[in-house]
């Protein structure tokens, strides 16, 4: 099977079955393993870049077509996409991207569609470059050149102005560098840099968090030097900063109430005693194997448990609850491209009333003294700040208490640590640190 062929069937298939393009991609690469390495790079960056700029990709089909997209086969409009995207997108020459794409459908017994699909990515190899609407539809044009729908471009120029936006839909269409969190029981950040260097890789610290590194470009991850051993753990820098921010005292019994896939509550078991509930119970074998990967497993116990019913007595007394909530995910969409086009606006306010319920049964947990660290991996004020204020505004007995740490100079707003998609590089996060008073 070539890269393209299989990448063919991946966006075929998330399309069919509206799954997650990562899941598609991993279970179609294990099921039929692309021989060459490149071919597995050529793959993941067609399926992805192709999915980051649907919205985009097909409006330039649209002009073209004689039918509707919604009415097409999956392969043929898969097809379309992943040709259209190469001939727009990536220095493969427009003459090899049509030809090689039109072979990919053939391969897969598609021959009558070929003539149709050639004749489109023809005409779009004649362009200078991709079509778009009017500058003068600032919504519509940016809807458009960067690949997001106009409720979100709204939304994000009437919260962050006009520049951040931007920034921000520009910075969704990138492909996230690999970061990874030192494992900080077993190794020191210096120590593990000195050691990949020693490898043979290309990496440099983060810039804000101080248990970050970032890769170069790898293949299998599994194959990098330090995995087996358990001397890091994959982590986005602005998800390591919750961690780090949320400072909870060495000697707290730490509660993780939504914890799958375990990032925070492995960060967490480095320094603590960690119980880590998620709803799905079929997500916690992910949680314990990472733990006993970086020899955690001791420090970490993974229960199914729904972080909106109060806790079983039988798992103890906690010092401290992270509650990184289920939400909408507006911070991570350059790692979950298809979610922009199937996020709906009404989701938000939905997933804030999840939210409060999930933070009103977790503060139950907390004793006087203790802490609550609330997070979500999403740009909008109305499930990260506003949230916070109106939990803030009906419990007196809570405060905001952001943390004293020497030597960490951590991009926040006032109480909060926020952090934004953009040239920064990093996810879209909110974080609040909250003391309960009495
Ligand atoms: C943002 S993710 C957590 C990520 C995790 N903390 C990490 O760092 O790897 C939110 C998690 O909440 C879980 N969840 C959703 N509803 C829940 C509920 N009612 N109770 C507990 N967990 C829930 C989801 O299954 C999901 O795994």
């Amino acid at each position: 099977m070539s890269a393209r062929t299989l990448a063919i069937q991946v966006l075929a298939r998330v399309r069919a079955t509206d799954a997650y393009l990562n899941v598609v991609l991993d279970t179609m690469l294990s099921e039929s393993p692309l021989k060459d390495p490149r071919d597995t790079a050529l793959a993941t960056e067609l399926t992805y870049g192709a999915t980051r700029r649907q919205l985009a990709l097909d409006y330039a089909i649209t002009r073209f077509a004689d039918r509707k997209l919604d009415s097409m086969e999956d392969r043929v409009l898969a097809a379309l996409r992943i040709g259209a995207y190469q001939i727009f997108h990536t220095r493969v020459p427009a003459r090899a991207a049509v030809g090689e794409t039109v072979q990919a459908l053939k391969e897969l017994g598609m021959s009558r569609a070929a003539g149709f699909v050639n004749a489109i990515l023809r005409k779009l190899a004649d362009l200078p470059g991709p079509p778009l609407p009017p500058e003068s539809d600032t919504v519509e044009y940016l809807s458009v050149r960067e690949s997001h729908p106009k409720w979100l471009v709204e939304r994000w120029i009437r919260h962050f102005g006009r520049e951040r936006a931007e920034a921000m839909l520009v910075a969704d269409n990138q492909t996230p560098p690999i970061v990874v969190r030192v494992n900080t029981t077993k190794v020191t950040r210096d120590a593990l840099l000195a050691q990949l260097r020693d490898v043979g890789l290309e990496v440099q610290p983060t810039t804000v968090s101080p248990v970050g590194i970032v890769l170069p470009p790898v293949g299998r991850l599994e194959d990098v030097y330090g995995y087996r051993e358990g001397l890091w753990q994959v982590q986005d820098e602005a998800a390591q900063l919750v961690g780090v921010y949320g400072a909870i005292p060495e000697t707290a019994r730490v509660l993780d109430a939504c914890a799958a896939p375990g990032g925070k509550a492995c960060h967490q078991a480095e320094g603590h005693e960690v119980v880590a509930t998620d709803l799905h119970a079929n997500k916690l074998p992910k949680i314990e194997s990472e733990a006993k990967r970086l020899g955690l497993a001791g420090k970490l116990r993974a229960v199914a448990h729904d972080a909106t019913q109060p806790l079983p007595e039988e798992l103890g007394e906690f010092h401290a609850v992270l509650v990184d909530a289920p939400c909408s995910g507006l911070g991570t969409l350059r790692r979950h491209p298809e979610l922009r086009y199937r996020r709906k606006e009404e989701d938000i306010g939905r997933l804030a009333s999840l939210q409060r319920r999930i933070l009103e049964n977790c503060q139950e947990a907390v004793p006087p003294g203790g802490l609550l660290v609330y997070a979500v991996c999403t740009t909008e004020p109305q499930e990260g700040q506003d949230q916070v204020d109106m939990f803030l505004r009906s419990h007196p007995e809570w405060t905001a208490e952001p943390p004293v740490l020497p030597g960490v100079k951590l991009p926040q707003s006032q109480a909060w640590l926020r952090t934004l998609p953009g040239p920064e590089g990093w996810d879209g996060f909110f974080a609040a640190r909250l003391r309960k008073l009495y």
